[in-house]
């Protein structure tokens, strides 16, 4: 039984166009993606701040937060639903897990765009093919310049210095499996919109700073 031919999309009475009437701005997604350590949290969190002290409204999905929730790991989930179900929807960190993980988040992503907001995100994405396919659903749901990826270019070593969860320690150590740049991949970005250099002493405003004036440059705004 297919059940997909059930499922008829619903045309609302408020469409996208209305809503960023409403809000004199046209929803976008911009989406950090770097190492962990790389800075995306905390650029993105100074770019939220600044945008929303200019009046804009936004918003802004962060890995760590989301996978508290909507993205949660097998162990927060089982106590509440159970085994089989923790073990079904439940995310870690494989490359599958990922996937899904960045499939969940693109199409949140893409609803909220829709809704007319600036939508920050701000994970690590590690896999092209994922975070392409995000920016399909994005340019799907409105114009394709909507999707505008930041490469949080900071090394390796860098991150791995800052390191302020512990985390390279761990994963050194063999604690974490598949943990991003040590025992896992990145793919870094072939042409992202914009580039940071994360690791040459620029500061966080700065960096900020920089993606608000090629937001502006390019129309985004
Ligand atoms: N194995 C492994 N690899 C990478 N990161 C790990 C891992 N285990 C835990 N963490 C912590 O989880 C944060 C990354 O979650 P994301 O949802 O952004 O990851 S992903 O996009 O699905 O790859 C990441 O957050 P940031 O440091 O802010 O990037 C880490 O704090
Ligand atoms: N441009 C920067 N210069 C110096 N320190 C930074 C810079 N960007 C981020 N940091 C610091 O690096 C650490 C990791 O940043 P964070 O935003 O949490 O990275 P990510 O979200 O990519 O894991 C934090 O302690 C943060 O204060």
């Amino acid at each position: 039984m297919d059940v997909s031919k059930d499922i008829v999309w619903h045309q609302h009475s408020v469409d996208r166009q209305r809503r960023e009437r409403q809000l004199g701005q046209q929803g976008c997604v911009i989406w950090f993606t770097g190492l962990s350590g790389c800075g995306k949290s905390t650029i993105a969190n100074a770019l939220d701040a600044m945008l929303v002290a200019e009046g804009r409204a936004t918003t802004l999905l962060d890995g760590d937060n989301v996978r508290h929730g909507l993205c949660a790991p097998p162990a927060v989930l089982q106590p509440e639903h159970g085994a089989e179900f923790a073990e079904r929807f439940g995310l870690g960190f494989g490359a599958v897990d990922r996937e899904e993980n960045i499939r969940r988040i693109g199409n949140v992503a893409a609803l909220m765009a829709s809704a007319g907001l600036i939508t920050l995100t701000a994970f690590v994405s590690p896999y092209r093919r994922d975070r392409d396919r995000v920016r399909k659903i994005v340019a799907e749901a409105g114009r394709a310049s909507d999707f505008v990826e930041v490469f949080v270019d900071t090394p390796l070593e860098v991150c791995e210095a800052r390191d302020p969860k512990g985390l390279y320690k761990k994963a050194r150590a063999g604690e974490i499996k598949h943990f991003t740049g040590i025992s896992d991949p990145y793919e870094s970005p072939a042409s992202p919109e914009i580039r940071l250099d994360g690791g040459a002493g620029k500061s966080v405003e700065a960096l900020a700073g920089e993606v608000r004036e090629w937001l502006v440059g390019n129309g985004v705004f």
